[in-house]
């Protein structure tokens, strides 16, 4: 079989892996976009749980498969809640997934962020301007420190992210995404390019970081890879179809949740990606 279907393979047994057993991805993530992440964990066919304190975040570092942690708002009590989760996730081997959100803002999130490095995501997930200036807090190829983040919303391509992306996965072992009008998700050595979605997903909030849910949800069935480009690939392709059913934001996003809930395991699979090995 030749690696793309290889990998379409692995895409329709994480679906229906996690179509069958309903499983827990605990989130410590903002307060923006909180009740849409977890709709969205619960659209694909996982369990959501959020919570803020140190003790709640171990707790569901154990009792989930996978777990997420979203910078995006960040609270005073994250001091003592996201260095021990991240540490006991990565000590335990549980996957996790990191999305950087607002990196660059403010002096705590800085050190937060730099305190992940040691404790290597399964997967990061970020928009182009997070993934470059990730790659360059961390000190790595393909990274600026001065990217140009301004707020949450990318100003940068996702191709000027590809080599950032690389160094974030080789440096991590697991996987990184890129999003944007496509998408990139790689490994560090494989490197696929993913299309669909709509333009009204810049025109919510939370497409980003309910993705970020989404992929630690999948994280609980399939290695790092797989599971981010599953992620990627229900995204596009719920987002391909909501936008057929709307010519306006709001009823976007509730045909986007419906379209995350109906989408099939092969038809997940099918939507269209390019694989380039590097
Ligand atoms: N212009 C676009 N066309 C199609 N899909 C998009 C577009 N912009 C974003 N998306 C999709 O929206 C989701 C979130 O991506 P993005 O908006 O880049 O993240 P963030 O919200 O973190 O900035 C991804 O699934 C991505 O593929
Ligand atoms: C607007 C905003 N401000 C802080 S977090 C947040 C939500 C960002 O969501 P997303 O990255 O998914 O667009
Ligand atoms: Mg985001």
């Amino acid at each position: 079989m030749s690696l793309k279907k290889d990998i379409q393979a692995e895409i329709i047994h994480a679906v229906e892996t996690v179509q069958q057993t309903n499983p827990m991805a605990g989130s410590v993530t903002n307060t923006v976009t909180i009740n849409f992440v977890a709709n969205a964990q619960l659209a694909v066919g996982g369990s959501a749980a959020m919570v803020y304190m140190p003790d709640e975040a171990q707790f569901l570092s154990q009792a989930g498969g996978a777990a997420y942690i979203n910078m995006g708002t960040i609270e005073p009590v994250y001091e003592k809640t996201l260095p021990g989760m991240a540490e006991t996730l990565h000590n335990s081997a549980k996957p996790w997934v990191l999305d950087p959100v607002a990196i660059g803002i403010g002096e705590l999130r800085t050190r937060l962020l730099l305190a992940f490095k040691s404790c290597k995501p399964s997967i990061i997930r970020g928009n182009a301007s997070e993934i470059i200036a990730l790659a360059g807090l961390w000190g790595l190829d393909g990274g600026t420190k001065t990217s140009n983040v301004r707020g949450v919303d990318s100003q940068d391509t996702v191709s000027a992210a590809k080599d950032g992306a690389v160094a974030l996965a080789r440096w991590t072992g697991g996987a990184v995404a890129v999003s944007g009008k496509q998408d990139l998700v790689t490994n560090g050595s494989v490197v696929a390019l993913c299309h669909g979605g709509s333009h009204f997903m810049e025109k919510i909030t939370g497409s980003g970081c309910s993705l970020g849910g989404v992929m630690a949800v999948y994280a609980t069935a399939a290695p790092a890879f797989i599971a981010a480009l599953t992620g990627t690939a229900v995204y596009n392709l719920a987002g391909s179809r909501a936008a057929e059913k709307t010519d306006a934001p709001a009823s976007f996003q509730v045909h986007f949740l419906d379209e995350l809930y109906k989408a099939k395991p092969r038809d997940i699979a099918e939507n269209p990606f390019d694989i380039e090995e590097i």
